[in-house]
């Protein structure tokens, strides 16, 4: 180790050096206490040069801040020395310049304490505040990578909890968690080796606690980190029950569920507070235990440095120097409990952030690049097989041809798989087996973002984001001028709506749009991909949740949007369709018929029963 600290001159160096060993001797082993930290570590790299100069200024105000008991020491050195005192020996031998001397040091140091705590509390917050920010971002970034059967398997509320609970906590470890390390360990080398300086009879008494105290950090951690985690855990779940809610509310009401909910909630909340008061628990006996073993070293130098003194083996400035010391050397070591207390909740969040920012990406080869304006619109689903993650098989062996510019309408029963053609194109999930080919290139191949671009959806459940009605029409198109959002939402038969509004175009749609009636929403969506402009348009159910006067303005305005671009649209009310191109109708998974709409009536299969039922004739 000694070997490692000359060898590494640079303090970064020699940090990381020390944090391997101990995170590989740990690894290795079945706790894994440092790897979190290690963790962090690599992820901290970027910040290497404040990371050190923060370790430098908390050092330095540690050493500043341990001087005043040597300069009392001095003081009562000049007091009883006089004429041979320390400062004497310097050369002066005048008492008031000695005291004068003295003062004049005291005062260096203390503006230069000052000075360093300034300067490590900037550092060390500023630093937390950079790697908050920016591990807030990367998890988001990445988050945003992840597939969308990943949203599947984790809740919204867990996952807000880490991007923001758990990186606050992170946050609060980096402000001042590292710093109270340093500065113990700091107070621990320069103050025990004064001891052994000074006092070497009486040092080990002093000394003796220290390695219980470590030793019972230690231990205490170790019993800590397991109900830090499951803190966490509930704290996630505990999100996830209030998020749901939140965006359930109407549900809960129109049930008179607030009962039932308050209970789910009380249980949820419950938990929290058991978990965390079985951390409590343990945390809180911490301090007093240690304070137990720190009465151990006072006394020892009470008894033993106070008879060194009577017997003349130290001087009583010594004696003096070494009362303040101990309490400057072990009191702070208390403080170890609460620092650790912090880590091991950071170190618990640490490693759920870093787990979602270790969750593998798809990997998609899709470097081939569109020219949107070029791009035709032909599609074709070949020999597709599809299943979602251990179910069965949803779609299988389907093939379908889509000519540039035409409009295909797909109907089905409910669960036949129709909205899981339209996620496969867009590439939400991957194939099984089979291609599905954009003017002949699998769309595999292609870029994600240059695919997504070329489609735009309208589905059933429309998504307005908290903002204004033009925030939402311009979603996506953001660079969108005025004058054309007014076209788009005119040919989305929106633009009369719009105005009355009480702001027009600035009026604020709520959280999910939800000041807005579900037809308006509907016009809005559609407005938002006519600005967009896609060559190909996918019409999920699109007019299914709206009214009659709604649908049949959708309906005139797909008349004039469709032309001469490639259309899907699945629909369950068949009249919505009957003027589209061809007809496809599915079933399990399967393409069972199709053809135009008389076509299919001639043949008078499934397509020929459905209308039949829906038209009132059978
Ligand atoms: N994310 C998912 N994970 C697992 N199974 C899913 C998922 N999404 C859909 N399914 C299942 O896939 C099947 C097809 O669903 P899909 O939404 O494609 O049907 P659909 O024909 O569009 O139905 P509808 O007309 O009712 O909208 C259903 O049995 C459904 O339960």
């Amino acid at each position: 180790m000694y070997l490692y600290f000359w060898y590494y001159s640079n303090p970064y160096d020699f940090i990381v050096v020390v944090a391997k060993i101990l995170t590989s001797k740990w690894t290795s082993g079945k706790k894994q206490k440092f790897y979190p930290f290690k963790r962090l570590f690599d992820y901290g790299q970027k910040y290497k040069r404040q990371l050190w100069l923060a370790c430098g200024a908390s050092v330095l105000n540690k050493l500043f801040d341990l001087a005043p008991p040597a300069l009392i020491g001095v003081a009562v050195n000049i007091a009883i020395r006089q004429e041979d005192s320390i400062i004497a020996q310097l050369g002066v031998e005048e008492i008031v310049w000695q005291f004068l001397i003295l003062s004049l040091v005291t005062v260096i140091i203390w503006v230069l304490e000052s000075l360093f705590e300034y300067s490590y509390k900037r550092l060390w917050r500023s630093l937390a505040q950079n790697i908050q920010h920016n591990l807030r971002l990367d998890a988001y970034k990445h988050l945003q990578k992840l597939e969308l059967a990943y949203f599947e398997e984790h809740s919204t509320g867990a996952l807000i909890s880490i991007l923001s609970d758990d990186i606050n906590q992170l946050e609060r470890f980096l402000d001042s968690g590292i710093n109270d390390i340093l500065q113990v360990f700091t107070t621990v080398i320069i103050v025990g080796g004064a001891f052994f300086i000074i006092a070497p009879d009486v040092a080990w008494i002093v000394i003796l606690p220290i390695p219980f105290i470590v030793w019972g950090t230690l231990t205490y951690q170790d019993l800590l980190a397991p109900r830090y985690a499951d803190v966490r855990e509930k704290v996630g779940l505990l999100n996830s029950r209030l998020s749901n809610n939140l965006s359930g509310i109407t549900t809960i009401k129109s049930f008179v569920a607030e009962d039932y909910e308050n209970q789910r909630l009380a249980s949820e909340s419950e938990a929290y507070s058991r978990s965390n008061n079985r951390a409590i628990k343990l945390s809180a006996a911490f301090i007093p235990m240690i304070r137990m073993l720190i009465l151990v070293g006072f006394i020892g130098l009470m008894i033993f440095g106070g008879m060194a003194t009577v017997t003349g083996k130290i001087a009583v400035s010594a004696y003096s120097v070494l009362v303040f010391l101990i309490q400057r050397l072990l009191w702070p070591l208390t403080r170890l409990g609460e620092t650790f207390d912090q880590y091991q909740r950071a170190m618990a969040s640490t490693n759920r952030v870093m787990d979602l920012l270790n969750t593998p990406v798809a990997n998609h080869y899709d470097n081939i690049a569109l020219d949107l304006d070029a791009v035709t619109g032909e599609l074709e689903f070949v020999d597709i097989s599809f299943s979602y993650q251990n179910r069965l098989p949803i779609i299988q062996n389907l093939s379908l041809y889509i000519p540039s510019g035409k409009t295909i309408a797909i109907v089905g029963t409910t669960g036949s798989g129709k909205s899981t053609l339209v996620k496969l194109l867009l590439r939400f999930y991957e194939l099984n087996y089979g291609k599905i080919t954009l003017d002949g290139i699998d769309i595999k191949n292609l870029s994600l973002r240059d695919l997504r671009q070329c489609i735009g959806l309208v589905s059933q459940d429309v998504f307005l984001f908290h903002g204004t009605v033009a925030d939402n029409i311009t979603y996506g198109s953001f660079n969108a001028k005025k004058q054309e959002i007014i076209m788009a939402a005119k040919l989305a038969e929106a633009d009369d709506f719009i105005m009355k509004l009480p702001y027009g175009y600035e009026t604020v749609v709520g959280e999910r749009g939800q000041k807005l009636s579900g037809g308006q929403r509907q016009r809005i969506a559609l407005a938002r991909t006519i600005l967009k402009n896609p060559p190909i348009l996918v019409l999920d159910e699109a007019t299914s949740a709206v009214d009659n006067e709604t649908e049949a303005a959708i309906q005139r305005t797909l008349e004039k949007i469709t032309v001469n671009r490639t259309t899907i649209v699945i629909a369950h009310r068949l009249s919505t369709i009957r003027n589209a191109d061809y007809i496809y109708v599915m079933e399990m998974g399967k393409l069972l018929e199709y053809g135009t709409h008389e076509r299919l009536l001639q043949m008078d299969g499934i397509y020929a029963s459905l209308w039949q039922v829906q038209s009132g004739i059978k």
